[in-house]
């Protein structure tokens, strides 16, 4: 049994607490606004998962693993989990979306920690504080190698909601394709208020293309080895996407909640600047994102 702690119990961090929980592993999860019981609502079924709660560092101690599993923008905030959780002997795996997530916990962590980024392949929604709705995939893919196969031991293979580990060794690219996504659907499901369903529309159609061929290029120039392929097979998911639902910039934009639109249209406006590619398209969507204002702001 391993100690695994979880900082931000929302969305991500719920389900990989309680996926971590299912392998009898002692779960503490290190959350900002405090709740009672962590539930995780998965095809309808509803269970109360067995973790800690800390509200404070100093009730933590450092841990084998620590999934950081908090918006972007707010690593800086749990920086004293960082502190209290991982140790010279710890794993501290950043799943969140965007490409830069190891240099977001420099200087966080200590320095004999390792540190896993990981892209996440999970659809959740956090409802209300510890209530979690799992909607689809349990995956994270990492970059090869000994923390790797680790991640994978501590959640185990197969059986009904397990999580799938998956090692690469071309972690850039993953990255890359994940923010492909995230840099399309996100802003614009974010912007018009609506769910999945108006990615497939022939009103939004051009500009999910022409939006993804310059995620492309400035992928390409930051050294993800993406093809037009992806921008096909990209259109391909959104079509096959479940209308229903809808991304995390968009549930935070619903409920009134910062947006992280820096960390992913903002990540490919800065590395098209510094790599010569132009992205004029995701600047517009950069301006609409940072003029929102939340929460004051409405939407149906
Ligand atoms: N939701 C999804 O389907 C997917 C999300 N992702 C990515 O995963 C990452 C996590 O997203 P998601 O789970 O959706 O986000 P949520 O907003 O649902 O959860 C983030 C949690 O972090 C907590 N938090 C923030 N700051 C701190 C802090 N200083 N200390 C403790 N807890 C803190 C928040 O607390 P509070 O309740 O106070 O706000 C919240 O509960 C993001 O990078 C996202 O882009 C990737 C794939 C899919
Ligand atoms: C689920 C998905 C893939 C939607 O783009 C996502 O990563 C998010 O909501 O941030």
């Amino acid at each position: 049994m391993a100690s695994v702690a979880v900082i931000g119990a929302g969305a991500i961090g719920g389900v990989l607490a309680a996926l971590a929980s299912d392998r009898g592993h002692d779960v503490t999860v290190c959350v900002r606004t405090p709740f009672d019981v962590l539930t995780v609502v998965a095809d309808g079924v509803e269970r109360a998962v067995p973790v800690t709660i800390a509200t404070d560092p100093g009730q933590v101690t450092p841990a084998d693993w620590v999934l950081l599993a908090t918006k972007a923008q707010d690593t800086a905030s749990a920086a004293g989990w960082l502190g209290a959780l991982a140790g010279p002997g710890s794993v501290v795996v950043v799943a969140q979306n965007g490409v830069d997530h190891t240099a977001r916990v420099d200087g966080l962590v200590d320095p004999g920690a390792t540190v896993l980024p990981a892209s996440v392949r999970l659809g959740a929604e956090a409802v209300a504080p510890g209530r979690i709705v799992h909607h689809d995939y349990a995956q994270l893919t990492v970059p090869a190698g000994e923390a790797a196969r680790g991640l994978a031991a501590l959640y185990g293979t197969g059986g009904i909601g397990a999580l799938r580990v998956v090692a690469t060794d071309d972690f850039v690219t993953v990255a890359w394709r994940k923010l492909l996504s995230n840099a399309v659907a996100n802003p614009i499901t974010a912007l018009t208020g609506r769910r999945n369903d108006v990615l497939t529309e022939p009103a939004t159609r051009d500009l999910v293309v022409d939006l993804a061929r310059e995620v492309l290029a400035v992928g390409r120039s930051a050294g993800a080895a993406l093809t037009d392929d992806d921008v096909d097979d990209l259109v391909t998911m959104y079509d096959r996407m479940a209308p229903g639902l809808g991304t995390s910039m968009l549930y935070d934009r619903l409920a009134g909640r910062p947006l992280e639109h820096e960390y992913l249209t903002g990540a490919v406006v800065a590395t098209g600047a510094r790599t010569g590619v132009a992205t004029p398209l995701n600047a517009a969507v950069l301006a609409l994102l940072r003029g929102l204002r939340t929460p004051s702001d409405q939407v149906d």
